[in-house]
């Protein structure tokens, strides 16, 4: 197995700019979160690395050398508009979609029943698609991404609306396609998720990759952030600390971000709990997934506000892409 690399992609459709750029890699058995904002350019990327959307520039790649068409037969792929046909048997649809990826009859009705077994769906092969609960045409939906043993997965929201086991069930198979060396990408905006899933994570934003990296490594990037219990403490009450920035107060407990450089603002602050009364907690935190991606996001839009002298602006460029607000209105 080898390397999905997707390198400088373009892509625009009329005035909007959907990817800028976009580049990463997914290697053999790595298992890679694509996540961002509705309308940041996750399914146009995939559905060019899929080869049904061509870039403007950039280039898709699979072991050092473009995809073409045989490689593209060999991507799994399960696009976020579902595409089943409703009104075939799950069990025939399985075959006929293996048959189409070059399986032979016999190797297609094993493939079926393996991945229809394995999704928990064997008992529903002889129902239309669409008698199934969504949950299970999901469920479905997996088995034809995987149903000719792809080298690589382009998995597009495959975690939306399942129930808490049908996401464990899920979870397993991408763990098990990755072991056996395949490059999984998968987008999602369930970032808890992501954060459990992930070797590496790519953030995303108005078409651009704005962090990529393994969870750890982009934690390192933000400032340490701790939390102190102190019931007693005023509102306030740490405002004036040098060095250190109040992210929110919850309660009794008190969020907060020291800056690195400034030599002992831990213990300074440490001090000024302890002098409003008694300090049930002080401990340092580490950022989730949840908290980097809207501090990358927030603090683009920040910076954005601050070249454009506007509030909540994407500046003058004409063609960047929408704001999560405009695309959700
Ligand atoms: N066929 C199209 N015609 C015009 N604009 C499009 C088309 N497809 C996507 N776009 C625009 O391109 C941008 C990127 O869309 P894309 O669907 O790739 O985002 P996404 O990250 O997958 O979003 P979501 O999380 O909501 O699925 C958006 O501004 C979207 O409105």
């Amino acid at each position: 197995m080898a390397t999905l690399e997707i390198d400088r992609l373009n892509k625009t459709y009329g005035t909007v700019r959907a990817l800028r750029d976009m580049s990463f890699t997914v290697g053999a058995g790595e298992i890679f979160g694509f996540v961002g904002s509705n309308g940041a350019g996750k399914t146009t990327t995939m559905r060019i690395a899929l080869g049904v959307l061509a870039p403007d520039s950039g280039e898709v790649r699979w072991d050092g050398r473009p995809l073409d068409l045989a490689m593209r037969r060999r991507i799994g792929y399960m696009p976020e508009e579902r595409g089943l046909y409703p009104r075939m048997k799950v069990g025939d649809q399985l075959v006929y979609l293996a048959r189409l990826h070059g399986l032979s009859p016999a190797a297609a009705r094993t493939a079926m029943e393996h991945w229809t077994q394995v999704l928990g769906i064997d008992s529903r092969r002889g129902d239309d698609v669409l008698k199934l609960s969504l949950g299970n045409q999901q469920r479905v939906q997996l088995a034809a991404a995987l149903v000719h043993d792809p080298d690589i997965l382009v998995l597009d929201e495959p975690f939306s609306g399942l129930d808490p086991v049908a996401v464990d069930v899920m979870s397993g198979v991408l763990r098990d396609r990755a072991a056996a060396g395949v490059p999984v990408v998968f987008s999602s905006h369930q970032l808890d998720l992501v954060e459990r899933l992930c070797d590496r994570v790519g953030i995303v934003k108005a078409g651009e990759m704005v962090e990529v990296g393994g969870i750890e490594e982009l934690r390192a990037t933000q400032r340490p952030q701790w939390v102190v219990d102190a019931p007693q403490a005023p509102p306030g009450w740490a405002a004036e600390v040098p060095g250190v920035h109040v992210v929110r107060y919850d309660g009794a407990r008190t969020f907060l971000e020291v800056d690195p450089a400034h030599e002992g603002a831990e213990q300074a602050v440490l001090r000024a709990a302890l002098a409003t009364g008694p300090v049930r907690e002080f401990t340092p935190q580490r950022p989730s997934l949840t908290e980097l991606f809207r501090h990358v996001v927030s603090s683009d839009d920040a910076a954005a506000d601050a070249a454009s002298g506007g509030a909540g602006s994407t500046g003058d460029d004409p063609t960047a892409p929408p704001t999560r607000q405009e695309v959700s209105a």
